[in-house]
Formats: C-alpha cells, structure tokens, sequence
C-alpha cells in the first residue's frame, strides 16, 4: 500500500498538569501555615471592568482559595489614576498578610503599566514582570519568573526531560510570554530564536526547531506545513473567533493551526486546556515559594 503517513501528535494535557499542580500546592500549605501561623496570601488588583479580565481575577480568588491561601482581591474604578493604583500597591507592599501581590493586565489606556507593575515590591511580584524579577532572570539569579513561561517550561520538561541542545523558537517578544520564555529555555539549554512580526522566513525558521512557543497573538497563524515532523509545539495564543451562524460566542483557538499541526508534530498543547490552566496553577506556585523565602524559609521542595 502507497500513501502518505498521517502521524497524530499527543496532546498535551495542560489542565491535568495543572490541576496536579494545584493539588501539591494545596498540601504544601498546612507546613507552611504550621511554621509561620497564617496561610500564605495573594492579593490581586483589578482596574476597571474588562470583562475577560474579571473573569481571570475571579478565577485566581477561587484558585487561591481551593489551595487554602489567603486571598485579597481588590477593584478600583476604569477612572483610577496612576497615583491611586501605585498607592494601592504601596499599601500591599507593607501588608504582612500578604506575600504575593498581581496587577492584573491589561491596564485601562490611561494607565502606565510599566511604572504600575515597578511599584510592587520584588519579593512580592509573584507575576514575574517587576524590571528586578526581569533582570534577576536574565541574569540567572533566582527570582520570580512570569507564571505562563514557567507553565510552558514545565509542560515541556515534563515531556522531554532534559532540554539541552534543543533548537526552540519562540514567536512573540512581549514581555509578558515571549521575553521570559526565551529567557528559561536558554536557562535550559536550548539553542534559541526569538521570532516577532519582522522576522523574514518566519515558516523555515519554524521549520528547524524541535520547540516551538507560539505568543503571537493572531489566531491559527502557524501552520502544520511549518512545524518540523516530530516538534513539540507548545501554543500560547488564546484569541477567539466571530461567532458562526447558530453560535452563542465564537470559538475559541490558539495561534497555532491546530489541525495541521497535529498531524505532523509530536506532541500540541491545545486551546483552551493546554498553556491557560497552567497560568493559574503556577501564580500559586509563586506565591507559595514568595511566602517561604519572605518567611526565612527554604524554598518548597518539588516546585
Ligand atoms: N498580570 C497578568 N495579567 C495577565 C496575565 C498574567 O499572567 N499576569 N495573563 C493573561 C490572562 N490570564 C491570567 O491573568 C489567563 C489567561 C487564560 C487562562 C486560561 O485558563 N484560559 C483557558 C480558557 C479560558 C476561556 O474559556 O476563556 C484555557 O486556555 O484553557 C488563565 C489565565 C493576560 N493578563
């Protein structure tokens, strides 16, 4: 018999990872709250009323909560100004209840976010996006790392092991996924290729790599045809369709041609339930190692 093979890549399963995750976290916390007296605590700063955005807020409270940590979330008003949300984080900071503090992003436009996110104590910035995380980062010094390149990291040593000398490609630089993923993954060795919007042959470049970290923010742009028999592909990108007729809400895809992909790689996180669910799970994972190191403690073993 001729014909072509059709390999089907795994799926990986981001929301089983995460929930594991989530479930060590849980029984971690009672040693913590036995040795200081309190439960470690995240507080989360929401500005103004975008909806995706209270949807996130609301879901890391509940997060918090399940894995008996103390949660504080706090709402300001589309119309804050710059003086009231630093002021807020300023308060936080001095707050001994609390050892992780996250400014939800984005900010209304009105908003500096960089000088925002600056104003949260490092020792608290359990988001990873302080300039002294960043740095702390580049330079190979621990710190606290940005939670969805931590998750990305996590799912794809949990699937290779070892990543050294692996060729890896990481499309999109924000600061946010891109900057901090390439950053980890040459902190594991890997050979790696920032691509963004002006990289030229962006399909050959694709094509050499044995990791592939799709953040490029436009939905199924990265097709089966690019990916290298055999990659993993680890698919950041959460954007959502127009809805078809007959359709509430539009579906939901990543930044990677999913169909397409799957038939040529390895192993595909897929949208929703790959890299989303690990976003969550690794906030609590930080604020749990914030809470050990505030405390004088040794970081927790196995995160
Ligand atoms: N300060 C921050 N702001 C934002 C971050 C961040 O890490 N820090 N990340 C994103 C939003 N985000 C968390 O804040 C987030 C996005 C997606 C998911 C998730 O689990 N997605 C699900 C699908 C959800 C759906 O149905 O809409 C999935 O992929 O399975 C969790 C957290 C921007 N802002």
């Amino acid at each position: 018999m001729t014909g072509e093979v059709t390999t089907t890549a795994q799926v990986i399963d981001g929301k089983a990872f995460a929930a594991g995750l989530r479930a060590r976290i849980a029984d971690a916390v009672p040693t913590f709250e036995a040795a200081i007296g309190r439960a470690p605590g995240l507080a989360v700063v929401l500005v103004g009323d975008d909806p995706a955005s209270a949807v996130y807020v609301g879901s890391k409270g509940k997060a918090t909560v399940a894995a008996g940590m103390a949660s504080f979330e706090h709402r300001l008003p589309a119309s804050a100004s710059q003086a009231e949300v630093e002021a807020l984080l300023v308060t936080l900071n001095a707050d001994e209840a609390v050892d992780g503090i996250l400014l939800q992003l984005p900010l209304p436009g009105h908003l500096d976010e960089q000088a925002a996110v600056a104003t949260i104590h490092p020792d608290k910035d359990v988001d990873g996006l302080t300039p002294v995380s960043a740095g702390r980062l580049a330079l190979g010094i621990p710190g606290m790392v940005p939670c969805t390149p931590y998750g990305c990291l996590l799912l794809l040593q949990d699937r290779l092991g070892d990543l050294s000398g692996k060729d890896a490609v990481v499309i999109g630089r924000s600061i946010l996924v891109g900057k901090p993923m390439a950053q980890l993954l040459l902190g594991a060795n890997c050979t790696v290729t920032m691509a963004h919007s002006r990289t030229k042959d962006l399909p050959d470049l694709v094509r050499r790599a044995d990791i592939v970290v799709a953040a490029v923010g436009r939905a199924e742009m990265i097709k089966g045809d690019w990916i290298k028999p055999g990659a993993i592909v680890i698919d950041v990108g959460i954007n959502r369709l127009a809805a078809a007729p007959g359709e509430a809400k539009g579906r939901l895809v990543g930044d990677v041609d999913y169909a397409s992909a799957a038939a040529v790689a390895a192993a595909v996180t897929p949208v929703p339930g790959g890299v989303g669910p690990m976003t969550i799970a690794c906030l609590l994972r930080n604020t749990l190692v914030a809470a050990h190191r505030r405390a004088g403690l040794a970081d927790p073993k196995g995160f």
